[in-house]
């Protein structure tokens, strides 16, 4: 039955707790030398194709993609160029850049590609009118609450906005572990886990929120190592949806 099968993909999953999830991270950089712009485009990749299968073109054809400073944010440069690409008008909004390379290039890309970069963000009750769908790469992983005041005006234009929020890899502001605080909290419409889903993406906190996995490129000796119980992803897929 559905129940049964919703059960069986979600009971027995391993949710990964915040050290585990950094230690995952430097495992795949260290133990199999992989590069961060390798895996910064997959994961981006299967969070554009998370949206697209979600929030299609045919009725959400323009997006924001709210991008933070660290990794989150990289996923999230790579998303916007990937939806250009996928044909969605695209603007980001990326307040506080780190003057890296590697960020320097992804934006470099996004505007090459003909994404809209904003110098400022619109008042909150004023992106519905141009918008359809937002992107929430603020925070990932490496996130320990509260939020600072200086990203404060982001991450509340993504709460306030009125918008479906597609969060990637976990809801921004929420504590990794512990899910969303007491406090006025995102409640995003999709969540895109990549690689394997934190604890704060149990089906107790998100709710009603579709749930995908992304980011497919875990080698066999860490889905061993962390004892992942993951979906498998169909054919050719970047991502597979946890029920
Ligand atoms: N293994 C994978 O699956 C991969 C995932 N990727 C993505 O990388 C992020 C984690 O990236 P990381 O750089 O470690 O950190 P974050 O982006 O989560 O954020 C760090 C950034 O945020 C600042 N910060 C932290 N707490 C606060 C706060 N309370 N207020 C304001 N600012 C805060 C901090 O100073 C840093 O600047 C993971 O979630 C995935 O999205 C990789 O792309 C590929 C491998
Ligand atoms: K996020």
């Amino acid at each position: 039955s559905i129940t049964s099968s919703k059960l069986s993909n979600t009971c027995n999953m391993h949710y990964l707790t915040q050290e585990e999830a950094a230690a995952l991270d430097q495992d795949l950089f260290n133990e199999y030398k992989f590069s961060v712009d390798q895996l910064m485009e997959l994961a981006g990749l299967s969070v554009a194709a998370a949206v697209a299968k979600t929030f299609p073109i045919s009725t959400h054809n323009t997006a924001l993609v709210v991008c933070g400073p660290g990794n989150n944010g990289g996923d999230g440069l790579v998303a916007a160029r990937h939806m250009t690409l996928f044909g969605y008008n695209v603007s980001v909004y990326y307040p506080k850049r780190t003057p890296k390379p590697l960020y320097e290039n992804l934006l470099h890309q996004c505007k090459q590609f003909g994404v809209n970069i904003l110098d400022c963000l619109p008042p909150p009750n004023e992106l519905q009118k141009d918008y359809k769908v937002l992107v929430d790469a603020l925070f990932g992983f490496s996130f320990k609450p509260p939020v600072r005041e200086s990203l404060k005006p982001a991450l509340d234009a993504l709460i306030d906005g009125g918008l479906p929020v597609c969060s990637v890899d976990i809801p921004s502001g929420w504590d990794v572990e512990k899910g969303p605080g007491p406090d006025k909290a995102l409640k995003p419409a999709l969540v895109i886990s990549l690689s394997a889903p934190k604890l704060c993406t149990q089906p107790e906190f998100l709710g009603t929120a579709k749930h995908y996995l992304g980011g497919r490129f875990l080698p066999p000796g860490i889905i061993t190592k962390y004892n992942l119980t993951l979906p498998s992803y169909p054919n050719q897929d970047q991502i597979v949806e946890i029920c």
